[in-house]
């Protein structure tokens, strides 16, 4: 029984939601390229739920039910209100929120189509609320109420900034959250799959999945790589860094990837967002800087920019905090997940792989006074 470490190449289960075929992505089999440049977030869910692309009534309720949904239980709020959110990370704070939604709503267990549906619908909205909500508290002002006249994107930096965004900024948070939506079995997806295969509930996948996203290697990379940039400071010391860094064995983030050979499509869409919004706020040098590393990666390494690359310099130009960068993918990832869940379930077996045991064997146990 020999086991492929990481799981690299293993096909684990069937799925009619993304796909990556020769380095191309896919939703429903529509291209990310044509999303990417035709449509809404809210598009896009409902396309990940349906596995079709919506009518315009359709579209118009599927946004309704989300604007309904986006308040949050009070104690939620309260209970971010009460820890020091200084010196916690907002990953943290998401996954422990839409841990406490669970508490909060009463089909947290009911199992039929329907209610899991409605639970769909209620983590979708709510997401972005904590995000923000959480982004407020810390500053030291109350969260701002989602508007019911605003379309998901919109309403994100409506209550982010507490003012109405610029139509530009609007744009380019939608193509964030289209371009991040899903990405066939990555860690997080397959660790909601996981979850859920136990027949546990829709809060504990989508918890499980927050904790997985977190981490460097996947979601948490977004963040890190603005760290990088802000650490090479000037185009002109991107190259000796980052040599420097793979001297010292340090992944270099936002770079390679498990699927991807030549490239991430994602990427070009929002390197192209990132040269124009950088050059708009008078910050190109975090487009320059990243084209260098990503040149030199790929040259020396055979290394290619992946999704996180390029979204950092994208959300640093739109003045938003560097940790909120994965939270951001979350409020994305989530309709992925959720789409992922709900196919689970449709058609579940538990999921119980097997581990090569390489331990000792045959030992003598010894009471502890003689060991
Ligand atoms: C949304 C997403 O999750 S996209 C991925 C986000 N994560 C990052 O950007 C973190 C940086 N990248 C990485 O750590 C990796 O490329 C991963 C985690 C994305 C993929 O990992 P794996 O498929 O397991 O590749 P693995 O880590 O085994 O790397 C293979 C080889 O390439 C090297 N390599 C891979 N990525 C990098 C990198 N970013 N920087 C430097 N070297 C790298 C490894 O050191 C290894 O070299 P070796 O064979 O000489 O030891
Ligand atoms: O698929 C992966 O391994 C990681 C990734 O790009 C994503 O989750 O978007």
């Amino acid at each position: 029984m020999a086991g492929t470490k990481g799981l690299e190449g293993i096909v684990a289960t069937e799925s009619s939601i993304s796909s990556i075929i020769d380095d191309q992505l896919t939703y429903v089999g529509y291209s990310i390229d044509d999303l990417a440049e035709n449509s809404s977030f809210e598009e896009v869910i409902f396309l990940l739920w349906n596995k079709r692309l919506p009518k315009q009534d359709e579209l118009e309720s599927l946004k309704k039910e989300i604007a309904q949904e986006m308040e949050l239980p009070k104690a939620v709020i309260d209970h971010l209100k009460s820890y020091d959110l200084k010196t916690v990370h907002p990953m943290a704070a998401l996954r422990t929120a839409v841990s406490m939604l669970g508490l909060y709503d009463e089909e947290s267990d009911v199992m039929e189509e329907a209610a899991n549906h409605r639970k769909a619908v209620r983590l979708q909205a709510k997401m972005p609320t904590i995000v923000t909500a959480f982004a407020r508290i810390r500053q030291g002002e109350e969260p701002v109420a989602p508007r019911k006249d605003l379309g998901f994107a919109e309403n994100f930096l409506y209550m982010l900034n507490g003012k109405e965004a610029e139509s530009i900024e609007v744009e380019a948070i939608n193509k964030a959250l289209v371009l991040h939506a899903d990405h066939e079995l990555n860690a997080s997806t397959f660790t909601s799959r996981v979850c859920v295969a136990t027949l546990s509930d829709i809060y504990s996948g989508i918890t499980s999945a927050i904790g997985a996203l977190k981490g460097p290697l996947h979601g948490g990379a977004n963040e890190r790589v603005m760290k990088m940039l802000t650490e090479i400071g000037e185009p002109d010391k991107a190259v000796d860094i980052i040599k420097e860094k793979l001297a010292n064995k340090e992944k270099i983030m936002g770079m390679g990837h498990r699927v991807y050979r030549k490239g991430d499509p994602r990427a070009k869409h929002l390197k192209k967002m990132s040269a124009h919004l950088t050059e708009l706020t008078g910050q190109s040098k975090w487009y320059d800087m990243s084209v260098k590393i990503e040149e030199y990666m790929k040259e020396e390494k055979g290394l290619p920019a992946n999704v996180d690359f390029y979204s950092a310099s994208v959300y640093h130009s739109l003045g938003i905090d560097h940790d909120l960068f994965t939270p951001i993918f979350a409020v994305s990832r989530v309709s992925g997940w959720l789409a992922h869940i709900l196919e689970q379930y449709e058609n579940n077996r538990l999921i119980r792989p097997r581990a090569e045991y390489v331990g000792p064997t045959g030992q003598q146990y010894e009471p502890i006074e003689k060991r």
